[in-house]
C-alpha cells in the first residue's frame, strides 16, 4: 500500500538548540500509528514540519508522495489543505461561525464542494448533530474537540495528525476520544498519526514510534 507520510533525515532546531536531528519516519495508508514522546521532545514541531507550516533545516517530508517540504509556501497550503487534517491542542475552531459552518468553510479551503449531507452525516457520526448550529465558545470542552475533529475530517484528508488529544483526560474519556478517533478515521478513509506524552494511547493504536527528548544545545 502506498505510504501517506515519508520522513528522511529530518533536521530542525530553534536558534542553536537541535530539536529533531536525523528523524526518519513512514506511515502507509490506513496504518494508525502513535508518536510518543515527553514533553518538550518536539511532537508538536514535527506536526508543524509535517504540515508545512515550518520549514526544515535538512531532510524531506512527503505527504500523499509530494514533497512538502520543497513546495513554494502557496502549493505547500493548497497541498496541506487537500491532504491533511490536524486537530490542535488548542482546536482552533473559528468564533464566529457555528459548527456547521466550520466544517463548510474547511471544504471550501480544501477546494472541496460545500455538501451539507455530509456534514451532517460526520456530525451525527460524532454525536453533534444538536449541536450543530452552535457557535465554539457556546460548546463543552468535550463537545468543541468532537467538533475539531469533525472539522478536520470533514474533507477526507489522508492523514489526519492530533496533537495531545486525551493526556488531560481520564481513563473513560481518554478510551472514548481515541476510539471515536480511529473509527471516524476508518469511516473517512483517513490514516491516523497521534501525537502524545500519555502512553495510554498504546493499547488503542499499536504502531508507536518515540521522540527522544529535546537535545541540550549544540
Ligand atoms: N517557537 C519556539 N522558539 C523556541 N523554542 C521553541 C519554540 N517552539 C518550541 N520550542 C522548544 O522546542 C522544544 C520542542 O517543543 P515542542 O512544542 O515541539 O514539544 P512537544 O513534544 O510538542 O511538547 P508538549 O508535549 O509539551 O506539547 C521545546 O524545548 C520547546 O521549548
Amino acid at each position: 500500500m502506498a505510504y501517506v507520510l515519508e520522513i528522511c533525515g529530518l533536521e530542525y532546531g530553534y536558534d542553536a538548540r537541535s530539536v529533531l536531528d536525523g528523524f526518519d519516519f513512514a506511515q502507509r495508508a490506513g496504518e494508525h500509528r502513535v508518536l510518543l514522546g515527553p514533553s518538550g521532545s518536539g511532537k508538536t514541531t514535527l506536526i508543524h514540519l509535517i504540515a508545512g507550516l515550518l520549514s526544515p533545516r535538512r531532510g524531506s517530508i512527503l505527504v500523499d508522495g509530494e514533497m512538502i517540504s520543497d513546495l513554494p509556501p502557496v502549493e505547500r497550503d493548497a497541498l496541506r489543505r487537500r491532504t491533511i487534517g490536524v486537530v490542535f491542542q488548542t482546536l482552533r475552531l473559528v468564533a464566529a461561525l457555528d459548527v456547521t459552518q466550520n466544517l463548510l468553510l474547511a471544504q471550501r479551503l480544501a477546494g472541496q464542494r460545500r455538501d451539507q449531507g455530509e456534514v451532517k452525516a460526520l456530525l451525527g457520526e460524532l454525536g453533534l448533530l444538536h449541536r450543530a448550529h452552535a457557535r465554539p465558545r457556546e460548546l463543552s470542552q468535550g463537545e468543541a474537540q468532537r467538533a475539531a475533529i469533525a472539522r478536520s475530517l470533514v474533507t477526507r484528508p489522508k492523514l489526519l495528525i492530533a496533537d495531545e488529544p486525551t493526556s488531560a483526560l481520564d481513563d473513560a474519556n481518554a478510551e472514548r476520544v481515541a476510539r471515536l478517533l480511529i473509527d471516524t478515521a476508518n469511516a473517512q478513509g483517513s490514516t491516523l498519526l497521534v501525537a502524545t506524552h500519555d502512553a495510554r494511547i498504546k493499547a488503542f493504536i499499536p504502531g508507536a514510534v518515540t521522540l527522544a527528548p529535546a537535545a541540550e544545545a549544540a
